[in-house]
């Protein structure tokens, strides 16, 4: 495996991203990943876990970068995926180089998944499932189709993507089916750097406006938002209780008022200091996925539901998206705002979470917005 780390920016990465590459970018650092020493495909996380030492000693490579799907129980069909590359690129920075925008084909059909009265009926179906089945929340995913005449130019749509969002997280990942999973993410699931464990779960949401006074408007409402902070203490409740028992000191810092260009969320900083360096960042990871930010509390009960009142198969949607070395440091992000594209075919997902006092039309609403990160990286506002 070849490794370097210059001369090149977080932005020369992303420009650089090639189909096939893994790359996991940010404005401050990025890690671009390309070809394949080793791979390595389970539907159970910690087997992929536990197969990684051998497959370094094997490979000679020093790290792992994959995605792991929604679905990580019993009776999941999707795997998780891994691959150990032939070369690794990173790049740190303080400042952002922007590479120049595309301009991409236009899709010639565009079909919701479900339409959007359904997906109002499936947001009233869960909230009455809510109280039925004894469920604090549950997140609602609907979908968006988007086909071309050509091949989606998938290098360009990666580039638009960390071009819109330098502060946030843009990713790329060839998963095991050769579909390609696109996105730009706020949510941090797991890193892992040393002892140093930091985890930043994002629930509560509010879309942005480009009317200055709407936008500080909506940010003010999301902050004082009583239903939203309910949204989000589920979430970071779930997380404080998985990582305590792997960590010697835990400190929670939130929630705080963060926003992409598209979106204003609830954020909360998560740290602790790990107790068993054998405990990798995938560990982690797979311990606190899937977290009631795209998934509910209770989890089995939550994700049932999800999957009967959803008309798709999330398969990597709201999975994790991430990397792991031989030393167990890591970095895995949540893999929401994103597409899978195959060919000339892209379906975007957007999701919600839906608590008792959730209202159907803000939902929908608000999975609108979530689209538009991916839809502006295509050049579209639909
Ligand atoms: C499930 C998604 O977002 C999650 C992350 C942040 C805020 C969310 C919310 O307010 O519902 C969601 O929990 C998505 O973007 O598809």
């Amino acid at each position: 495996m070849t490794t370097s780390t210059a001369p090149a920016t977080p932005a020369d990465l992303a420009a650089r991203y090639e189909r096939g590459d893994f790359l996991l970018a940010t404005a401050r650092h990025a890690l671009l990943a390309s070809g394949a020493v080793a791979t390595a495909t389970d539907t159970e996380p910690s087997r992929l876990s536990g197969a990684l030492p051998g497959l370094f000693t094997d490979s000679g490579a020093s790290i792992a970068v994959g995605v792991l799907p929604f679905d990580t129980s019993d009776t999941t069909s999707t795997p998780g995926h891994l691959v150990l590359p032939r070369a690794v690129h990173r790049a740190s920075s303080d400042h952002a180089a922007v590479p120049p925008r595309t301009s991409l084909p236009r899709p010639v059909k565009v079909t919701p998944v479900p339409e959007p009265e359904a997906h109002l009926a499936a947001v009233r179906a869960a909230v009455s499932a809510l109280s039925d089945r004894d469920l604090r929340k549950v997140v609602l995913a609907r979908a968006l189709d988007l086909d071309f005449d050509e091949a989606v130019p998938v290098a360009e749509v990666v580039r638009n993507l960390a071009n819109g969002n330098p502060r946030h997280t843009t990713y790329a990942a060839q998963l095991p089916d050769g579909r390609t999973l696109v996105g730009a993410t706020p949510e941090l699931l797991l890193s892992r750097t040393g002892g140093a464990v930091v985890s930043r779960p994002h629930a509560g949401s509010m879309p942005r406006s480009a009317d200055p006074a709407i936008d500080k408007a909506n940010g003010e409402a999301l902050l004082a938002s009583e239903k939203d902070h309910v949204e989000h203490a589920v979430v970071v409740e779930s997380v404080v209780e998985i990582l305590r028992p792997f960590c010697r000191t835990l400190d929670v810092r939130g929630p705080e008022l963060v926003s992409t260009p598209a979106i204003w969320h609830l954020s909360t900083t998560v740290t602790g200091e790990l107790i068993d360096q054998d405990v990798t960042a995938l560990d982690l990871a797979a311990a606190l996925h899937p977290t009631p930010a795209i998934c509910g509390t209770p989890t089995d009960a939550a994700r049932s539901l999800v999957k009967e009142l959803e008309p798709f198969d999330r398969a990597y949607y709201a999975g994790a998206v991430g990397w792991v070395d031989a030393a167990g440091d890591g970095e895995w992000a949540v893999g929401i705002r994103c597409a899978e594209i195959a060919d000339t075919a892209m379906r975007l997902y957007a999701g919600g979470g839906i608590v008792p006092a959730s209202d159907p039309r803000t939902e929908l609403d608000e999975t609108s917005a979530k689209f538009r990160t991916l839809l502006a990286a295509m050049g579209l506002e639909i």
